[in-house]
């Protein structure tokens, strides 16, 4: 069984990407990222950071989380970061995605010990 760290990872690090140049990057990613498996997963966001400046996110700014726990953490600077949004026209399998570059703080929650990330929450 996957790990939440490894989830975390495979849907949501992408260190060397960048969809700057890419407006299909989104569409690329549904594969390797697993993001249209069973069904189409409405949004997803892919960090363009080192996994290390990801992880050290968990000592920074505690924030209360979407769902009401308290292991979340805000970036204290912005991240460099690509939103994929699933398209109203898609019918699963077809899974097609709007592709949204942008550099913003992200809220992230963490979790386990290692305190490390485990869920991506928002970007604000
Ligand atoms: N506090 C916690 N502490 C520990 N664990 C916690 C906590 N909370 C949840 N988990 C767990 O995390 C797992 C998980 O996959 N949660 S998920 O809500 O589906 C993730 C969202 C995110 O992937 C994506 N999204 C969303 C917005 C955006 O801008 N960008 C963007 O990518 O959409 C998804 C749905 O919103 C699940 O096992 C849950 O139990």
């Amino acid at each position: 069984k996957e790990s939440s760290p490894d989830k975390f990872k495979r849907q949501h690090m992408d260190t060397e990407g960048s969809s700057k140049s890419s407006p299909t990057y989104c569409n690329q990613m549904r594969s390797p990222q697993e993001m249209t498996k069973g069904s189409c997963k409405p949004v997803n966001t892919f960090l363009h950071e080192p996994l290390e400046d990801v992880q050290a996110i968990c000592s920074q700014d505690k924030v209360t989380c979407k769902d009401g726990k308290s292991n979340c953490h805000k970036s204290s600077s912005t991240l460099h970061i690509t939103d994929c949004c699933l398209k109203g026209s898609s019918n699963y399998p077809k899974c097609n995605y709007t592709t949204t570059e942008s550099q913003k703080h992200i809220i992230i929650a963490c979790d386990g010990n290692p305190y490390v990330p485990v869920h991506f929450d928002a970007s604000v």
